[in-house]
């Protein structure tokens, strides 16, 4: 078992990452003082519960907490205002009081969506992260918590980080391998924005880890989210380092609206904006090895590097201004200067921005 903290002070928390902590759930909960008067809800989706979620139910009713668990669909359509209304209600059918925990057993969607819940009701009541996914590295650590609207990903959130998260790392080997090349894209994402030496593994190991050997992902998924943890621990509430993190994100997030959030995965659309950023770092001064090793890994992985031809540029530009990143008229970018490292660039023009993605649609898919 590997152990990393996310250093916020009275907030801090840790992520425990192994193989069968599910089962050990109840003693980890138990632990860190989780309330076994008050009804605990756990949250999933229909993927999950039927692989994992009676382990999770048996381990906790075990150590004698009162579980609820509720069952969303799957799919990015779930993280919308009316399913996070029907968790709500879900809530007060069962009972919940301000002791309660809200568990987020699934992937990014079910986190930021349960989270989201766990945030507002009752003005907030404690969560816990159990990820499922590889994606779920970064998702279920730093305490962003969010639903979409039609017009702009993750636009109604806030920040609620969780009590620990509980990384069982054995729940990964049901995963598809569409969501498995998805999660390895957020993978590759902290090599660029933080470790150049990190991203050579990835290259090398890329067979290892979309065979879901176990320990390859282990180390990836350990350095995944302790380079998460030592962004959030420097800045929590993105006022300046934290923006690194959305490397790709800018267009990805545009690409994902613009698709009705069903057509493109997170990590499928973010590797379409990595591929952008990298186009950019290069046109901004930086080595062609930027663009040339950020599209050999990407690819490596058999993630997409072009845009869907059927995506409209007018519309893409228009989704890019609800960006969270967008202020006082300037744009911000996440802009690569070498692999491995990032500066926040405040001067890139909507012109420089529609050349790169009009660049997108001449990328082979
Ligand atoms: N809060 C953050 O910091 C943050 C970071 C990155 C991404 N995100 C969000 O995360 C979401 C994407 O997360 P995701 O890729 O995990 O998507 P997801 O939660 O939709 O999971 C992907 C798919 O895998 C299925 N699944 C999950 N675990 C499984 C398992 N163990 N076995 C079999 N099937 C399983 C799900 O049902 C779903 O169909 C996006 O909404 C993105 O915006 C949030
Ligand atoms: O944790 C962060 O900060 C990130 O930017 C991680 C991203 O991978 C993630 O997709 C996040 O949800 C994006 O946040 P947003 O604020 O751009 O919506
Ligand atoms: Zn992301």
């Amino acid at each position: 078992m590997r152990e990393v903290t996310v250093e916020l002070g009275e907030r801090s928390y840790p992520i425990y990452i192994g193989e069968g902590l599910i089962e050990q759930a109840g003693e980890y909960f138990t632990k860190h003082e989780i309330s076994k008067k008050s009804p605990l809800m756990i949250v999933t989706d229909e993927n999950v519960a039927s692989r994992h979620l009676s382990k999770l139910e048996v381990a906790l009713q075990g150590a004698g907490f009162q579980v609820v668990s509720t069952i969303v669909k799957p799919g990015e359509k779930s993280k919308s205002l009316s399913v996070f209304e029907d968790l709500i209600t879900k809530a007060l059918e069962a009972g919940l009081d301000r002791k309660s925990t809200i568990v987020a057993l699934g992937g990014g969607v079910v986190g930021d969506l349960a989270g989201y819940v766990a945030a507002s009701y009752m003005r907030g009541i404690k969560f816990i992260q159990v990820p499922t996914t590889i994606l779920a590295h970064d998702s279920s650590v730093g305490g962003k918590v969010a639903v979409n609207h039609p017009l702009a990903k993750n636009i109604i959130g806030a920040f609620h980080q969780p009590e620990l998260v509980l990384y069982d790392l054995s729940t990964l080997q049901t995963l598809p391998l569409r969501d498995v090349k998805a999660g390895l894209s957020e993978v590759i994402k902290s090599g660029l924005i933080w470790d150049a030496e990190f991203v050579d593994w990835i290259d090398n190991n890329a067979e290892r880890l979309l065979a879901l050997d176990e320990e390859a992902l282990g180390y990836a998924l350990y350095m995944g989210c302790n380079i998460k943890a030592q962004v959030v621990s420097q800045d929590e509430r993105e006022n300046s380092l934290r923006m690194i993190l959305n490397l790709g994100h800018t267009i990805g997030h545009a690409l994902e609206a613009v698709a009705g959030y069903n057509e493109l995965l997170h990590g499928e659309a973010i590797s379409i904006g990595m591929i952008g950023s990298a186009r950019l770092g290069v046109k901004l001064g930086g080595s062609e090895e930027i663009y040339t090793v950020t599209k050999r890994v990407l690819s490596r992985m058999g993630l997409p590097v072009g845009l869907p031809e059927h995506l409209d540029i007018d519309a893409i530009m228009e989704a890019m201004l609800h960006d969270k990143k967008f202020s006082e008229g300037t744009m911000v970018f996440v802009v690569p200067t070498a692999i491995g490292e990032v500066i926040i660039d405040h001067s890139v023009s909507t012109e420089l921005v529609r050349e790169i993605v009009e660049q997108l649609k001449q990328e082979a898919v």
